[in-house]
């Protein structure tokens, strides 16, 4: 694989802020249904997300990852609490500020790569630029793809390539208009270890080496290797945050946090 990393410093979009978190989230709490089924997916958390660092998201199946990133990017919206990216307060926002946010400030990466197949390589890349009106930055593009290795891919459809192939599309894309904070829901639950191992090394790399920063959520402790730091939910609550993760202490962190499900009503 090619493995030309962007080196140029980023482009600051005019929507960017100074803020030292490119997310965070306050008082984060998020009910789902009513009555007996009610279930207490946040229970008060408050966590932030520094610029410029690759953060895990780890826990037991259930503990709440999944519902503090989408709240976190503005894909749900909390009971109560705040959610900000950089200085804007998410929560406040009516839904076509908010998809324009989405747009401009946060890149995403799915287990489920989710790009289109009717497109190019090349047209999945650009699409959330195309989408929001906006000009690629030519040369931050140009590495990007020499980063992700698809340079001689740009013009075949998502279903000639492979799945580690089709997750390093959607990690271009997610990095391509330079948001502020690309988050990624399990992004190598689809792969087999290797494509899996590159995924990870990709988004480290763009985050160490071009100053993104990179929210994950995880339930792998040698996935969440990979960040600057994890943090762990247990029960919807924050219960830990680690700085220099390896597999083996994580492993052994997680261990600790076994769910209850009684506590969550
Ligand atoms: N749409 C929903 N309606 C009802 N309950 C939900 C909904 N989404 C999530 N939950 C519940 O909220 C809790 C937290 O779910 P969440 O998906 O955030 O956990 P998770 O840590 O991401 O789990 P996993 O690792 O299994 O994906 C769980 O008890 C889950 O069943």
């Amino acid at each position: 694989m090619t493995t030309t990393v962007p080196t140029s410093e980023p482009t600051p979009t005019p929507t960017s802020t100074s803020a030292a978190f490119a997310a965070r989230v306050v008082d984060a709490v998020k009910l789902y249904g009513t009555g007996d089924t009610r279930v207490r997916a946040l229970d008060g958390v408050s966590v932030d997300f520094p610029a410029g660092r690759f953060t895990a998201i780890m826990g037991p199946s259930g503990s709440g990852k999944s519902t503090l990133m989408h709240c976190a990017a503005g894909l749900d919206t909390l009971t109560s609490g705040s959610a900000f990216i950089g200085d804007t307060d998410i929560s406040a926002l009516d839904d076509r500020r908010l998809t324009l946010l989405r747009r401009r400030r946060i890149g995403f990466v799915f287990q489920s790569f989710n790009l289109l197949p009717t497109l190019t390589v090349a047209e999945n890349i650009t699409l959330p630029l195309d989408l929001a009106g906006e000009r690629p930055d030519p040369e931050w593009l140009d590495a990007l793809v020499d980063t992700v290795g698809l340079r001689d891919r740009l013009h075949h459809r998502p279903g000639e390539l492979s799945g580690g192939q089709q997750q390093r599309v959607a990690v271009a894309r997610a990095f391509a208009g330079s948001p502020d904070v690309v988050f990624a829901d399990e992004p190598t639950g689809n792969l087999d270890s290797r494509s899996g191992q590159e995924v990870l090394w990709l988004l480290g790399r763009t985050v160490r080496q071009a100053a993104r920063t990179v929210v994950m959520v995880t339930h792998d402790p040698v996935a969440a290797a990979h960040a600057d730091e994890v943090v762990f939910l247990a029960d919807g609550r924050l219960v830990d945050r680690m700085s220099e993760p390896t597999a083996e202490r994580v492993l052994d962190r997680f261990k600790s946090f076994a769910p209850h499900p009684s506590r969550r009503r």
